[in-house]
């Protein structure tokens, strides 16, 4: 596997003393390129701290994560975020194609003329070619967290964390994104890494799924979603492979087993 993404040995207590936290116990585990990997675990357990730790963004304790060889001190060139709250996450005072432009502002050897087309692609590429003029406020809470898809992709990453970017949007918008996002990591070849706490949702949408445990929260195990790159809301959830992995999943996280080792299953 050509390892896009190496996590080791991460740790991370918050604060000291009796008001000590250890929220991050040990995770290990690797992303591949082209990889979508779902990581799914209890409420609380540290998702959105390992996420952070993954994009440069948060400090650890311990351990190293190391992104194409690199270690990761601060946010690297090739690795975006699309955060859960797209309210917080857009700018109001730009329009919705300035917004993906941003995406971009790392990116070298592209005019500001080449950056609004590639911004507007971006913007169809999502559904919302005609929204480009238009504010983030003017849109639904669905189509804003496109908008954020569309920045995350225009950056042209290696690696777009996903931070349960669909918390917030209603059931039938999330299936059509989930949908979306999927048909999006197949046309880019995006690697993707998804942090979700919807064990269907985290099943549906990974090549592999990392089953957290509780605090202190390490890998409980690894399982491989053998069921093709293409999905279908319908037919994939009723595919005795994803049954069988959801069940796998769903147990894991409910009987909340401790620190056991990490497999691969
Ligand atoms: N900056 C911080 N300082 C202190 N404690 C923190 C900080 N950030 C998170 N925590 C605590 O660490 C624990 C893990 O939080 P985190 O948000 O990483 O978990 P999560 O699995 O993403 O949570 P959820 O399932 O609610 O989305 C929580 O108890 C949280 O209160």
């Amino acid at each position: 596997m050509d390892v896009v993404l190496n996590a080791q040995g991460l740790t991370k207590t918050y604060g000291k003393g009796i008001d000590a936290l250890e929220v991050l116990g040990g995770v290990s585990f690797t992303v591949g390129r082209g990889e979508f990997v779902s990581i799914v675990g209890p409420s609380g357990c540290g998702k959105t701290t390992l996420l952070f730790a993954m994009a440069g963004l948060q400090a650890l304790t311990s351990g190293t994560v190391t992104f194409n060889g690199r270690v990761v001190t601060a946010p690297p060139r090739g690795v975006a975020v699309v955060f859960q709250d797209y309210s917080r996450s857009l700018f109001p005072w730009k329009n919705n194609r300035d917004n993906v432009a941003f995406g971009m502002a790392r990116v070298e050897g592209l005019s500001s003329a080449q950056k609004r087309d590639k911004a507007q692609d971006m913007l169809e590429a999502v559904g919302l070619s005609g929204f480009g003029d238009r504010y983030p406020w003017q849109l639904s809470g669905g189509m804003q967290q496109r908008v954020a898809i569309a920045r995350g992709l225009a950056s042209q990453s290696e690696l777009l964390l996903l931070d349960e970017p669909l918390a917030a949007v209603d059931a039938q918008t999330r299936a059509d994104m989930q949908d979306l996002l999927l048909d999006l990591a197949m046309r880019f070849k995006q690697t993707c890494v998804l942090v979700t706490h919807d064990v269907e949702e985290a099943v549906y949408m990974a090549d592999r799924v990392v089953v957290l445990t509780r605090r202190p929260t390490v890998v409980d195990h690894e399982i491989v979603i053998d069921l093709g790159k293409k999905r279908d809301q319908i037919t994939t959830r009723e595919d005795a492979r994803f049954l069988a992995a959801r069940h796998d999943v769903m147990t894991s996280i409910r009987t909340m087993r401790c620190a056991a080792p990490a497999k691969v299953a």
